[in-house]
């Protein structure tokens, strides 16, 4: 059966020895020399060059525990979600541990292949439209007897189902580690997504904060300084701002709350459009 080990590379059916390899070496900085290997699921699977397939030891039998982990970090934007979940998956992949990186494709700022922080830091991953076609495209013999910990960012932009169910099901039935990055509230302070709906079953809940745009303080939630009122509008400092309670609701979205009401009487009467951050006295962050 031929099962597609990634969209963008050919299926091979071959068994690889532990080997260095351009793939499976993320690029990192200098800070982070990293040895890696790719290796051979099994001659059924195909080709392990994905290099978000990346193990240390080429043989070991995926641990047969029953009973997983799931370990969620939110937080605002710019907090270190995806630099704490690269962190916890090089921690894992260095104590031998067969590790993969799932993100949403619906994130394409940086890259498609990798998941990055905004320090540029990358690790290669599967960008995915949903959890549901994982396994199927991973290998399920793969999946099920090789895979240990599974990384997933963006978790915001998953579905649901689709995200509660497959943590629950590869921590509680598969015996995975499960570390999910993602918003836990979105410009507006509300649930993004359902990352908060895996509170109930998680072993751990970690909640990072940036520093504010405005006066350095503490990040605790993102601001987002264009009009657009959409949930999902995908973006980078460009667009958004991690500000402190003060500035989110005394200079922050709540000035862009005012600024666009105003703004939206008087452009229908003038029919032009503003920038509302224009309208805004505008705060240039620290960084
Ligand atoms: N306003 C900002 N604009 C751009 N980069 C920022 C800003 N605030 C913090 N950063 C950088 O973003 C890094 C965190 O990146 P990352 O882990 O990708 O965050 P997250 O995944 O939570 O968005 C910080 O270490 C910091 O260097
Ligand atoms: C607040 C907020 C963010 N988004 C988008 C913007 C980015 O593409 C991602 C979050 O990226 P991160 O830096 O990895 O946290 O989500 C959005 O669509 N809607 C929002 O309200
Ligand atoms: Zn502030």
């Amino acid at each position: 059966m031929r099962t597609l080990i990634s969209p963008s590379l050919p299926p091979l059916f071959s068994l690889h020895f532990p080997k260095p390899s351009l793939f499976s070496r993320p690029l990192l900085t200098s800070r982070h020399p990293l040895t890696t290997s790719s290796f051979s699921l099994n001659k059924l699977s195909t080709n392990s060059h994905h290099p978000s397939v990346s193990n240390r030891k080429s043989h070991t039998e995926a641990s047969s525990n029953p009973s997983g982990e799931i370990h969620v970090v939110v937080g605002p934007m710019f907090s270190g979600k995806t630099t704490t979940l690269l962190r916890r998956i090089l921690s894992e992949r260095e104590s031998g541990k067969h590790v993969a990186v799932i993100k949403s494709d619906k994130d394409d700022r940086y890259s498609t292949e990798s998941i990055v922080t905004h320090d540029g830091e990358k690790f290669p991953c599967w960008s995915l439209p949903d959890l549901t076609s994982f396994k199927g495209r991973f290998g399920y013999d793969a999946y099920r007897n090789r895979l240990e910990v599974i990384g997933i960012d963006e978790a915001q932009f998953f579905g649901d189902e689709d995200l509660y169910e497959f943590c629950r099901v590869a921590a509680d039935e598969e015996g995975k580690t499960v570390i999910v990055a993602g918003l836990d509230g979105d410009f507006m302070r509300r649930r993004f997504g359902s990352v908060l709906d895996l509170v109930p079953v998680a072993d751990t809940v970690t909640k990072l904060a940036s520093r504010c745009g405005v006066c350095g303080g503490k990040g605790l939630f993102t601001l987002r300084k264009s009009g657009e009122r959409v949930r999902e509008l995908i973006g980078g400092a460009e667009v958004y701002m991690p500000v402190c309670r003060r500035h989110y609701v005394g200079g922050g979205q709540g000035v862009l709350e005012t600024a666009r009401g105003v703004l939206e009487s008087s452009t229908s009467q003038r029919n032009g459009t503003q920038d509302l951050a224009a309208a805004v006295t505008s705060v240039s962050p620290p960084f």
